[in-house]
């Protein structure tokens, strides 16, 4: 069986999938001509989530039999159009969960003692403590919208912080743990501090988060967005901070992450977001420590082996 591998992946992919005896062609600086001119020739392709594996390319691929999407959110893939034609999809969220669970986790910590903030004072002298007084964890209320592999790894943190953790998940049943307790979102809006995203991203969870829903929390509230960042749009998050509903926002996905290519909309909210000491932002890197760029690997090539036996 042969696999294109079309975005940077950590070396071992190439070793371990040649153990399963999988052919693999490397070839993660492939443009997307040169895709729909060879995919023909492939059982297989492992992607990330740079290229859009839409109907153009899956038309082409007469060959597939399964997408391996190194990483979580499967959002780049056309999955009807997948499904239609009989391709399998398999992921790896199971390698980069407790590097979100752990950076989610980091960024809280960091706004609430003021980390980022305190750093650069100090490094200019300013010995100002009463300004960096911290906000703790202990007895928060953390609402956790999607209780996946990523909401349950920063739920099972949440715990060790003294937190009251709630979980909201449109898909499941029953879902209450050792970690969080099942809520309804009128639940969520009674009692939560925090609201922290973690569905994919889907037509429905598009714009999910609007200044109505903000509006529906008894509290002012924090939110977290480690998920996708179509789901809380830069003009939703602004107003909010304006307002003083959003205490503060943490984001380490945005609505459009080609900085250099915001549309004036765009880049007027992201500006004066970038102004507020209270928004806490990371380059999409909370699934991507050195660990999780292997695990992954480990984790995909051992579903894809499962996928023919
Ligand atoms: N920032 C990063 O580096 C990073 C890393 C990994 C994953 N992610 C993002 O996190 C997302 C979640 O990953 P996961 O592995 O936990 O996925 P998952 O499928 O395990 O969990 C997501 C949960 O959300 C629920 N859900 C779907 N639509 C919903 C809705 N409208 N309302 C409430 N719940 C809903 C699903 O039922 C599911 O249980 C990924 O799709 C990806 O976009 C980001
Ligand atoms: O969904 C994921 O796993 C993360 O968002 C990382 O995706 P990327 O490695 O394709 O950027």
């Amino acid at each position: 069986m042969k696999i294109l591998v079309i975005d940077k992946m950590h070396d071992s992919i190439t070793s371990l999938l040649g153990q399963k005896g999988f052919e693999v062609d490397y070839k993660p600086k492939i443009s997307r001509s040169e895709i729909l001119d060879t995919v023909h020739a492939y059982d297989g392709m492992v992607v990330r989530s740079k290229t859009p594996i839409d109907k153009e390319l899956i038309d082409k691929a007469v060959n597939l039999k399964f997408i391996a999407r190194a990483g979580a959110g499967i959002d780049q893939l056309d999955v009807q159009e997948l499904e239609n034609k009989g391709v399998r999809i398999v992921n790896a969220p199971e390698g980069n969960r407790d590097a979100v669970g752990e950076h989610t986790i980091g960024m809280l910590l960091c706004l609430f003692n003021n980390i980022v903030q305190g750093d650069a004072q100090v490094r200019k002298g300013i010995w100002d403590r009463e300004g960096n007084r911290g906000v703790e964890l202990m007895g928060k209320t953390v609402a956790i919208i999607g209780y996946g592999n990523m909401g349950r790894a920063f739920a099972q943190r949440l715990k060790c912080f003294g937190c009251d953790v709630l979980a909201f998940d449109k898909y499941k049943e029953n879902y209450s743990d050792e970690y969080a307790t099942e809520a309804t979102w009128d639940e969520i809006f009674q009692k939560a501090d925090i609201l922290s995203l973690h569905t994919p991203l889907t037509f429905e969870t598009k714009e999910m988060i609007d200044s109505e829903l903000l509006n529906k929390f008894a509290k002012d509230i924090y939110i977290i967005n480690v998920a996708r960042g179509e789901i809380a749009p830069f003009s939703v998050l602004e107003e909010a901070l304006k307002s003083g509903k959003l205490k503060g926002a943490l984001l380490d996905v945005l609505e459009n992450e080609k900085l250099a290519k915001l549309t004036d909309d765009q880049k007027e909210n992201f500006e004066n977001l970038v102004k507020r000491d209270n928004v806490l932002f990371s380059p999409h890197v909370a699934g991507w420590t050195h660990e999780s760029y292997r695990k992954i690997n480990e984790v995909l090539t051992e579903k894809i082996a499962q996928l023919f036996e």
